[in-house]
């Protein structure tokens, strides 16, 4: 493989340096690197681009099997190169689900085989994700995918004896539990954020009730059994609270918020367009300036994008047909930093935290969310902080057109990213594994 000389990038946006990548690792930084780069090495200017640690995404909807239409595994994590990913999880609510050893080993490798980021698969908790029988954890931990993070995402753990069970199951493989924070019985029907703007519009409302009582439920459950519970999607200014006070009494909990929480409200609902639905809905300005705050004093640990491709059918349509989620790998980073780092409320090195290191760990990743030092694996990613663009969801590369950016203007380019050492994205566009001649 060929050796890679980036010159005079920002390291996590502090001083330019230069990097070696060789033989699928950092072999050199700063003066060194110029020095022990042979004459062959390609030279990648990196003048003004932030270089952080691949992005390590927790939450990806990637749909193969059984929703190859919306996206695959390829398509996905080609849009997750693009985004600056290196790793993803791949939510485990496909058809069929995701249960067994097979399925997970399957994700795993057509992961492998696309080449474009290490796919790591989430389990089920409960066998079809219905919620009633523990799915086979423990096979699906010993497979070749190597399982440790378990959800029946799209749907709840509502049952307290089942979330229980799993927390319990989990200690023993390290693992940990993803909960989709939704009381079933207080979201029956609901259409979106419960509160003023669903009363005008005559709306179903999902109570901020509903997440945080399964929230506060949760965590003292895994207190209860001393397991490691991991909370999806956390969007109330409750939900922060009760994360803060959890981790205060020194439980094992950590926390996501998605790039639209932290950028979007309920407003958008009065469009009546379905781009706007997502679980858990969009929710006041009073919440989102809460899970900013969340996420800037490190109560949330991460970011994580829960890209959820739907097809055009499912969203070119009233409000009430129309399916939950949103798309966001080739926008998560640029939402986070317009709305964090411009804002001045992260620096660079808390995005690579949040962004990275936190999600590697809490998902037992090795090689990814590591500091970019002599040594480490590269997996890197190069930004142009000064670079602005308006999103086109034709021009993405996921399958799916339900980006909730569309035609925005957001700060932030992609221009490279490099896993183990091979470009995956060169000038902001994709390059396959062949033609990396890798
Ligand atoms: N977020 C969503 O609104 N939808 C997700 C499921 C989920 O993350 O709950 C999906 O799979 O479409
Ligand atoms: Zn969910
Ligand atoms: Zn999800």
């Amino acid at each position: 493989m060929t050796d890679h000389l980036v010159r005079g990038a920002r390291l996590l946006g502090g001083d330019p340096a230069d990097l070696l990548l060789r033989g699928g690792r950092i072999a050199a930084v700063g003066a060194d690197a110029s020095r022990a780069a042979g004459r062959d090495a390609v030279v990648v200017d990196a003048d003004g681009l932030v270089a952080l640690p691949g992005l390590v995404d927790l939450h990806t909807h990637l749909r193969e099997p059984g929703r190859e239409d919306t996206e695959t595994v390829a398509t996905g994590t080609r849009a997750a190169a693009l985004g600056g990913f290196t790793a993803v999880h791949a939510m485990a609510n496909t058809s069929p689900v995701a249960d067994t050893a097979g399925v997970v080993e399957q994700v795993w490798n057509l992961g492998r085989e696309a080449g474009w980021v290490d796919v790591h698969p989430v389990g089920a908790v409960s066998v079809g994700l219905e919620g009633k029988v523990l799915a086979e954890l423990g096979a699906m931990a010993q497979s070749a995918a190597r399982v440790r993070v378990f959800s029946d995402d799209g749907r709840c753990v509502a049952d307290p004896v089942l979330m229980r069970r799993a927390l319990e199951y989990v200690k023993g493989l390290d693992g940990v539990i993803a909960q989709h924070a939704q009381e079933p019985r207080l979201t029956e029907g609901a259409q979106m954020h419960e509160g003023a703007v669903s009363a005008e519009l005559g709306l179903a409302g999902w109570p901020a009730v509903a997440e945080e009582s399964i929230i506060a439920r949760d965590v003292l459950l895994a207190e209860h059994v001393g397991s490691r519970l991991h909370v999806l999607h956390l969007s109330t200014a409750g939900s922060v609270d009760i994360v803060r006070w959890a981790k205060a009494r020194g439980i094992a909990v950590t926390a996501e918020v998605t790039p639209h929480h932290l950028l979007l409200t309920d407003e958008l609902a009065r469009s009546y367009d379905p781009l706007f639905k997502v679980n858990p809905p969009l929710r006041t300005a009073e919440d989102v300036e809460a899970v900013r705050a969340g996420l800037a004093d490190g109560t949330i640990d991460t970011v994580g994008t829960d890209h959820a491709p739907h097809a055009a059918e499912d969203k070119d349509c009233e409000w009430a047909a129309g399916a939950f989620g949103m798309t966001g790998l080739e926008t998560a980073l640029s939402v986070v930093q317009e709305v964090m780092v411009d804002s001045g409320r992260l620096t660079w090195a808390d995005v690579a935290r949040v962004m990275s290191e936190a999600p590697a760990r809490i998902g037992r990743v090795t090689g990814h969310g590591r500091p970019l030092a002599v040594g480490e694996p590269a997996n890197l990613t190069l930004v142009d902080p000064a670079a602005r663009r308006v999103v086109d969801p034709a021009a993405q590369a996921t399958r799916s057109r339900n980006t909730p950016c569309a035609g925005r203007e957001l700060p932030g380019r992609v221009v490279a990213t490099f896993l183990r050492g091979r470009p995956t994205v060169v000038d902001g566009a994709p390059v396959a594994r062949e033609e990396a001649g890798a």
